[in-house]
């Protein structure tokens, strides 16, 4: 494996063991009409090799919940209770919420990397790619410059790109070799886990598609494991191998792919899967979710009632058409 420099341990092997256990983690925000209880008592497990998706209308609160998994919540936000357990591979779990400054850096990208919404605009234009991930790799494992410039090429091939993309800036790419670039960026420390928010929201359908395939084959051939946060169902369904469904700063219903989209238990999971529009058969008017969500300040609903549609506007596959 081109990366194997950085941690030489057989993800693979480790596949299906624990990685994550989150219990009861609460994440409010102090706002002028009080407290917003954006993530009110999520628990969720994650096994090593998963992909997991995380699916929700815009406010859910799904940014929250994975900006409090790197501790990168930042007031008015703070993490209210709860814990996140973690399972670095070949090593001692931590627990997350107790970590302090240095072991907080140690596990972020080392560990935990992080494909934020629109990660393809943090590049920095005046920096040549190599330079960008050169700094990463520096900044978190002991390697030489020398070495990092030597795997630079390997990694943007794991993704699909040249290796000549190195020399480049960041204004010479368009915006799909972007977001592949970044997620080169966030496999270059081989990390166990990759939390990617939104990675296919701002793309054409057809660089959509490279950066699902290019997630899928990253999983199977590194065994990395991807929490895929997206409001896009099509995306889940492609890639995800269990969904977890949130409303209103809680997990409404988790489970395995084919069941979340098949036979929903959850009214509000019902209610998202059948706002889908599916490709064929009859015209049919597109079922929306009445109302509008909590406010997570007062716990009703606000005042203004409305239709509300999924946004996708892409299709899921037909196997998962009802
Ligand atoms: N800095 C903040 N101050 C107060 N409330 C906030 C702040 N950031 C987020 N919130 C509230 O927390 C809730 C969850 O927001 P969050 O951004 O996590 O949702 P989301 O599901 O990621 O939405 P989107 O898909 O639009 O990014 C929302 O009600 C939001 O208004």
């Amino acid at each position: 494996m081109a990366n194997s420099i950085l941690q030489s341990v057989d993800m693979k092997s480790l596949i299906g063991t624990p990685m994550l256990e989150i219990e009861d983690l609460r994440v409010y925000y102090d706002t002028v009409s009080g407290v917003s209880k954006a993530i009110d008592s999520v628990t969720l497990n994650v096994k090593r090799g998963e992909i997991l998706g995380i699916a929700g209308e815009s406010g859910c609160g799904k940014s929250t919940l994975t900006t409090a998994l790197l501790r990168l919540t930042q007031r008015p936000g703070y993490i209210a209770g709860g814990s996140i357990r973690f399972y670095p591979a070949n090593k001692k779990p931590v627990s997350l919420l107790e970590l302090g400054g240095e072991q907080l850096r140690t596990i972020r990208w080392k560990h935990i990397s992080y494909l934020p919404q629109g990660s393809m605009n943090s590049l920095n234009p005046v920096l040549r790619i190599a330079d960008q991930f050169a700094d990463v790799m520096l900044e978190h494992s002991s390697i030489t410059k020398r070495e990092a410039l030597k795997l630079i090429p390997h990694l943007l091939q794991q993704v699909g790109l040249d290796g000549q993309v190195s020399r480049m800036f960041p204004h010479e790419l368009s915006g799909g070799m972007k977001q592949r670039v970044t997620i080169a960026m966030a496999i270059a420390l081989n990390s166990d886990l990759v939390i990617a928010d939104e990675p296919t929201t701002a793309l054409d359908v057809h660089n959509q598609r490279i950066v699902i395939q290019m997630l899928g084959e990253l999983r199977d051939k590194l065994g990395m494991t991807i929490i895929l946060v997206t409001h896009d169902m099509a995306v889940h369904a492609e890639l995800a191998d269990r969904v977890a469904v949130m409303y209103a700063g809680s997990f409404v219903e988790i489970g395995d792919v084919r069941q979340i989209f098949k036979a929903p238990r959850h009214p509000y999971t019902q209610g998202l899967i059948n706002s889908i529009p599916s490709v064929g058969g009859p015209r049919v008017r597109l079922a929306g979710i009445r109302g509008n969500t909590p406010v997570p300040v007062t716990g009703r609903p606000a005042v203004v009632s409305t239709l509300v549609v999924h946004r996708s506007c892409r299709v899921v596959p037909r196997r998962y058409q009802r």
